[in-house]
């Protein structure tokens, strides 16, 4: 059996990652999504192993000492990780697995799986996002102002991935990262 497909989807706070993605997992069949560990508080209606592995500092710093996380970054005061068993038994048994996280994390996966998918999600515009990340309404206002002073630097590094997708309507950016995918699955490896 081959292997699966690794990919990245990272872009900017308040882009679409997460409505992206789990429009994707009704759409993609051998789709599966990476769980992170996070010591971000859970928002109102997320859930512990659904949407994060949420972990105190001190269960965090034990994962990453035991090398339990493929990747891990430091963002706007959080800590956030993706679990690396997770990921390696899911490309044995031949699945595509998606990692939604941030540019710098997504750099460290590039180093350790040069052959992944590496996708950037971008918005529309930068207004359109600052009305996204507003409108989600989980963020106090000085929050926002970090996310949205880091996505400046983020942005900037979209010549890091293979693919750049605008985020400009939901079902519109599935068609083109699912695209992305089957061209993947096409491709004449060496
Ligand atoms: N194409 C779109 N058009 C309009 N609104 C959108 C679109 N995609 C996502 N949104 C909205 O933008 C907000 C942010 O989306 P989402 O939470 O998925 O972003 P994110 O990139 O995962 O953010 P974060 O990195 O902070 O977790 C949500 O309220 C979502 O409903
Ligand atoms: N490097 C990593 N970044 C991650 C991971 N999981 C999520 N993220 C990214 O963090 C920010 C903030 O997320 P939020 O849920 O607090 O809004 C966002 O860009 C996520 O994509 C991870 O495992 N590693």
């Amino acid at each position: 059996m081959s292997k699966g497909l690794l990919i990245v989807l990272s872009g900017p706070s308040g882009v679409g990652k997460g409505t992206v993605c789990s429009a994707l997992r009704g759409k993609m069949d051998n789709l599966v999504y990476s769980v992170s560990a996070t010591t971000r508080v859970p928002r109102l209606g997320e859930e512990n192993g659904v949407n994060y592995f949420f972990k105190s500092h001190d269960e965090f710093n034990h994962m990453m000492a035991n090398d339990q996380l493929l990747e891990y970054a430091e963002y706007v005061g959080n800590y956030y990780g993706t679990p690396r068993d997770f990921v390696e038994e899911t490309l044995q048994s031949g699945k595509d697995i998606i990692l939604e996280i941030e540019v710098q994390g997504a750099l460290k996966v590039k180093e350790k799986f040069p052959e992944g998918i590496f996708i950037f999600l971008l918005p529309p515009s930068l207004d359109e996002l600052k009305d996204r990340i507003c409108g989600r309404g989980t963020e106090s206002q000085a929050t926002i102002d970090h996310r949205l002073s880091v996505a400046v630097d983020e942005i900037s590094l979209v010549g890091h991935y293979d693919y750049a997708v605008v985020n400009d309507q939901i079902d519109a950016a599935c068609k083109r990262i699912e695209s992305i995918v089957i061209a993947e699955h096409c491709k004449v490896r060496g």
